[in-house]
């Protein structure tokens, strides 16, 4: 799938605002693919708006589905959280049970990815609604990334600190025990050199909250990256 050769993604949240010059530069970085995402606030109307703006240009756009209420045709592809560290079963597989109950006989099954999430920072939203056990060692997350991969079979293990830089030594670990799935490095990226050091061990790079912070600093990650 295109997805696996992605190195660098940015992922647009539609609860905040963006004019169109910031999709535009973000559309044109030569980033690999726009991922539409958010923990709270997505709405039909919100992710509507952000599709069809992105859709002016050529490059890939996903939806991350965080609620059934949100989803519309028109994406390239759908991604599909489950917490693996969740406590909570309704994050790992009740929503998921419901929505296949429901739409099951008219899903487009080849655009839907599952992504086996382990999320490490405990402060995050993404956390908290979930309510992940983040009190994990380097083991126990390599452990799900394991379970991701031979258990599961699941296409990606994203590795989510959300709102804060994480350890690159269990970004290492990880990368090192996975053959198929593919591992997404996602949270608290700030500059090129931050871009890199998670681009050497992860197979792609998930830039989010800096594009709202700092634009040019966020644009400037797709060249690191591209470059290793
Ligand atoms: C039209 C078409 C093709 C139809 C497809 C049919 C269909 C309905 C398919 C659905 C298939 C399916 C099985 C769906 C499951 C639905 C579901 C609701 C799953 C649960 C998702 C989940 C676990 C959400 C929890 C939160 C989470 C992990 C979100 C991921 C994004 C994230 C971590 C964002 C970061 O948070 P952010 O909001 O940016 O935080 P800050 O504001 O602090 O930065
Ligand atoms: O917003 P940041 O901290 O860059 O994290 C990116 C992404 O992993 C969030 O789901
Ligand atoms: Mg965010």
């Amino acid at each position: 799938m295109e997805f696996q050769n992605w190195r660098h993604v940015f992922k647009v949240d539609p609860a905040k605002p963006m004019t169109d010059e910031m999709l535009e530069q973000l559309c044109e970085s030569g980033t690999d693919a726009i991922i539409v995402g958010g923990t709270d606030n997505v709405t039909i109307d919100n992710v509507l708006d952000l599709l069809v703006r992105i859709r002016r240009f050529t490059v890939p756009v996903v939806l991350e589905i965080s609620n059934l209420e949100s989803v519309t045709p028109g994406f390239d592809y759908y991604f599909i959280p489950t917490v693996l560290n969740s406590s909570n079963t309704r994050w790992v597989k009740d929503l998921h049970h419901q929505a296949i109950k429901e739409y099951g006989d008219i899903m487009m099954w080849d655009e839907l990815f599952a992504e086996g999430y382990c999320i490490l920072n405990a402060d995050c939203k993404a956390a908290k609604v979930t309510e992940a056990n983040t009190e994990l060692d380097a083991e126990d997350v390599v452990a799900y990334a394991r379970m991701a991969e031979n258990l599961f079979n699941l296409p990606i293990f994203y590795l989510e600190y959300s709102g804060i830089y994480g350890n690159p030594n269990i970004v290492k670990d990880v990368q090192a025990v996975l053959e198929n799935t593919r591992l997404f490095y996602g949270g608290g990226i700030s500059n090129a050199e931050q871009a890199k050091e998670m681009a050497q061990s992860a197979n792609t790079v998930v830039i989010g909250n800096i594009i709202y912070e700092d634009l040019k600093t966020a644009l400037s990650t797709v060249k690191a990256v591209k470059e290793i």
